[in-house]
């Protein structure tokens, strides 16, 4: 296997926890936010807010294609699994890990975080509402799901790198 995918909902430590696991495993680590950002010479909320969320959607859908061609662990934005399309080329590009945690602490994470246009400005229920509609999303496509709530980086990246071990080697290690 030559692509992990990270899902999971927003402030679940995709980014933060995708970086860490690629360098402990020696692999390239590919953000797609970051790499919409470089290629509009915008930020998400930017693009949010002058050419829509449609737009945006239609780009991570294009970098998900591309991202076929690239090895590495690629974290996803939180609202990849909503399009069925997206779910598919996860479930068949790579092995994908689903990040979740407890909505309390997703919420005190993303709360009025203006780099975040799915997050900001918008109410505790409706950030809990969002995250329950999206939850059968994530596990429908995910190989793998891993509880990350009250865990370090470290703690994550270590149990993440021992359960997926038997997939990316073979399940003798060889
Ligand atoms: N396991 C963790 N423990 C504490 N803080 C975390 C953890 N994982 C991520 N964070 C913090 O939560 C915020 C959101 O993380 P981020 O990697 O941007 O999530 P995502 O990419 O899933 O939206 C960041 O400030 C990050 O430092
Ligand atoms: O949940 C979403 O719809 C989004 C999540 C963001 O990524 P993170 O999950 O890394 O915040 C980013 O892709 C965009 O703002 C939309
Ligand atoms: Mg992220």
């Amino acid at each position: 296997m030559t692509r992990i995918y990270l899902t999971g909902f927003m402030g679940a430590g995709k980014t933060t926890v995708g970086h860490a696991l690629a360098a402990m495993l020696h692999m390239d680590a590919i953000d797609l936010d970051a790499w919409i950002e470089k290629e509009e010479g915008m930020a998400p909320a930017e693009i949010f807010a002058e050419k829509g969320e449609a737009y945006f959607r239609k780009k991570e859908t294009e970098m998900l294609k591309r991202a076929k061609m690239l090895q590495g662990v690629i974290m996803t934005g939180g609202g990849i699994v909503m399009r069925e399309e997206n779910r598919r080329l996860l479930k068949r590009d790579g092995l994908v890990v689903f990040l979740d945690c407890d909505p309390a602490i997703l919420v005190a994470r993303i709360q009025n975080d203006a780099s975040r246009p799915m997050a900001s400005g918008r109410t505790v229920a409706e950030l809990v509402s969002l995250y329950e509609k999206r939850l059968p999303l994530y596990r429908v496509c995910a190989d793998l799901m891993v509880d990350t709530s009250g865990k370090t980086v470290d703690e994550i990246v270590t149990e993440i790198a021992g359960r997926i071990k038997p997939e990316l080697f073979g399940h003798n290690g060889a």
